[in-house]
């Protein structure tokens, strides 16, 4: 693998007995960080999208049934246990569209369960497992970025991508995901900019992406998100890069909506679609994605921009979260595991299980 440039952007920093999340909300225009020492405080946090992005999500949850478990006073293991699981339980409401949500806290409910030991071992070894799970998403951060490079198309020798929400550091423990393959390909000379699409409603892609990119100095030209077929018809970009939110083991993704106009767009002008991703994304209890239904944001994010409103009163309003890409329109699903067809998918993940 390729040397790994370091990064500045880490979303969830543990401070010895609290975590510190980047405010995502106020990005760009400030840099705040949220400090948040107990449970209820990150199911907030999760809540209001202060963090976000399907890894980013997992992560800050491990940590948050962590500060759960330091809340229960009890020393009985059952008790202890049985509270847990309401913990648990509550976390994983939060933004149930995400797959890293559930897998992340299934992890540390299974750990917890099989380690024998007092309460507070118990709750010791939570600890270890939240940050070691946070060290081993930057690790497949790396991979798929490295994987994602060789992926990409090899002429132009330099390419522009077109890029959908936010899948960078911000949106993992580090580096990101589908922006860990642009980080990877900027180092090694084969980019040439990053169109992002400005993400109505939240603006992920205008905010986070670009604010990513400027960070380290990579070219990034917003559009909104209307202009992105234009951008394909004029040849300015030569691959669409997206992540996801969770991945059916047929393929299908779902991610932020308007991922699956873009890979329709993408296919219409013969351009690589590729959805990069941790296999911890994948669910697989899910065959495919057609029953999936999705999550619903308020419906002021579409009526309002900032706190002005901008539709009239009378009209109704539609805000799904995210959308379902159809398998068939993905070039290939980029793991830390390597970069596949998605017809491949079901046989890597019951290898890997
Ligand atoms: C690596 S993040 C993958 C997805 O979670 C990402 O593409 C996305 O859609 C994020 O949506 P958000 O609603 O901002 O959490």
């Amino acid at each position: 693998m390729s040397e790994i440039p370091e990064t500045q952007v880490y979303p969830i920093i543990w401070q010895g007995d609290h975590v510190l999340l980047i405010d995502q909300n106020r990005l760009p225009a400030d840099y705040t960080l949220v400090s948040i020492s107990r449970s209820e405080d990150m199911v907030t946090a999760i809540k209001t999208l202060i963090v976000r992005g399907a890894p980013a999500i997992g992560i800050a949850a491990a940590y948050g049934l962590y500060l759960g478990a330091r809340e229960i006073p009890t020393r009985d293991r059952q008790a202890f246990l049985e509270r847990l699981e309401a913990v648990a339980e509550q976390l994983k409401e939060t933004r149930p569209d995400k797959a890293n949500l559930a897998w992340a806290i299934d992890r540390l409910m299974k750990k917890a369960r099989n380690t024998l030991g007092a309460v507070e071992y118990l709750k010791q070894t939570l600890l270890e497992s939240a940050q070691a799970l946070q060290q081993a998403d930057l690790q497949t951060c790396y991979a798929i970025g490295h994987h994602g490079l060789q992926a990409l198309p090899s002429t132009p020798q330099q390419l522009a991508v077109y890029t959908h929400c936010n899948h960078g550091a911000l949106a993992a423990s580090g580096y990101g995901t589908s922006l860990g393959v642009v980080r990877a390909a900027w180092h090694q000379g084969r980019l040439s900019r990053v169109y992002a699409g400005e993400t109505r409603p939240r603006l992920q892609g205008a905010r986070l992406t670009a604010w990513e990119c400027v960070q380290d100095g990579i070219p990034v030209t917003i559009v909104a998100d209307c202009m992105a077929a234009h951008c394909m018809q004029q040849g300015l970009v030569q691959a669409v890069l997206v992540g996801a939110d969770r991945i059916a083991l047929n393929g299908d993704t779902i991610n932020k909506v308007g991922t699956y106009g873009l890979a329709l767009l993408a296919k219409a002008h013969q351009i690589p679609f590729f959805v990069a991703a941790p296999l911890a994304t994948v669910d697989s209890q899910l065959p495919s994605g057609a029953a999936v239904t999705v999550e619903e944001n308020p419906a002021a994010d579409i009526y309002q921009i900032g706190e002005t409103v901008i539709a009239p009163e009378g009209a109704s309003f539609y805000n799904p979260a995210a959308d379902v890409t159809p398998a068939e329109l993905i070039t290939a699903i980029v793991t830390e595991q390597g970069a596949i067809a998605p017809t491949e998918l079901s046989t890597l993940i019951s290898n890997a299980s």
